[in-house]
């Protein structure tokens, strides 16, 4: 399997914030959720790799290329779509289209009415009077109506109620179905990423935690919930992080099965998603 996406060390300094050294890969046929908390820097992650921002060092490579030297070549095979739509507000859906055929090379008008048909969206309605599902939607149909390869969503799921967002994860799965495409996805919605996502990358305080399979987070981690007297005769380098609660303690385990095998009167749970980011945020390790 190839990367569609391969960042290399990036780093990038800002006066109160720095990325540093972020390194992770988007697979190609996968999609991969970026999680991490308000201002952890996926935002300009995802800038770096779309070349908006100056990266202060690292490299990111798209289909193969170099993000910078082969911009618009990238480009044309790319479609992007960002929590708030940019797209003003007097035009409406059919003027869109006229101004992306002159973009992209490969503009489809049948597949983006396709799109707007799907999502019940009028062409001649102006923007001003969309919802706000309705201007993701509308955003989500031009990204895709120049047959990308690669999809970047940052938070473009967000403030969508979950019947349109399960309309739209449905698209990102047929997405990926061709098996040279690929989806980098930013999310809060941590629930979105477990039924969607291949590969989650977690990103804390400008730096990357862990990079893996999302089969491997949720079937083979655990979530160890015990009172303070069983907690004080575990070994805690069995534990990756654990955390205090006013019911006892809480410890993220590698494996679930394993650990189990090892404590059996102990209860050991499947871990959520946003438990084990939580876990790695506010707990302590060894
Ligand atoms: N142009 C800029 N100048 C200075 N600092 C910036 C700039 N852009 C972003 N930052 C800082 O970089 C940090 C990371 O921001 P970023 O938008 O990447 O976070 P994020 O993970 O996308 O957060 P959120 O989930 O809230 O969207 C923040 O502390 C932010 O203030």
């Amino acid at each position: 399997m190839e990367n569609v996406i391969e960042v290399r060390n990036l780093c990038k300094n800002y006066p109160s914030f720095q990325l540093k050294n972020v390194s992770f890969t988007v697979p190609s046929g996968s999609i991969v959720g970026f999680i991490g908390e308000n201002g952890a820097g996926k935002t300009t992650t995802i800038k770096l790799i779309l070349n908006e921002i100056r990266r202060d060092a690292g490299s990111v490579k798209i289909f193969g290329m170099d993000n910078i030297q082969d911009e618009c070549k990238i480009k044309e095979q790319i479609g992007v779509v960002f929590d708030e739509s940019y797209f003003h507000s007097e035009f409406k859906a059919s003027d869109i289209a006229k101004i992306l055929k002159r973009i992209y090379k490969s503009w489809d008008d049948a597949l983006y009415d396709d799109y707007l048909r799907r999502f019940r969206i009028s062409k001649d309605k102006i923007i001003k009077e969309y919802s706000k599902g309705m201007k993701m939607k509308l955003s989500i149909a031009s990204a895709l109506a120049h047959h990308p390869r690669l999809l970047i969503l940052d938070e473009a799921t967000s403030g969508l109620d979950p019947i349109v967002r399960s309309e739209i994860l449905d698209i990102f799965l047929d997405f990926i179905q061709d098996e040279s495409h690929a989806i980098l996805f930013s999310s809060h919605i941590t629930g979105d990423l477990e039924k969607v996502a291949d590969y989650i990358t977690f990103i804390h305080e400008g730096n990357v935690v862990f990079d893996r399979s999302k089969d491997d987070l949720i079937y083979l981690c655990g979530i160890v919930k015990c009172g303070a007297a069983d907690f004080q005769k575990l070994d805690k380098t069995e534990l990756v992080r654990w955390h205090k609660n006013e019911c006892g303690y809480e410890a993220l385990v590698e494996n679930r099965d394993e650990f189990k095998r090892k404590h059996p009167r102990l209860v050991v749970d499947a871990a959520a998603i946003d438990e084990i980011m939580l876990l790695y945020v506010k707990g302590e390790k060894a």
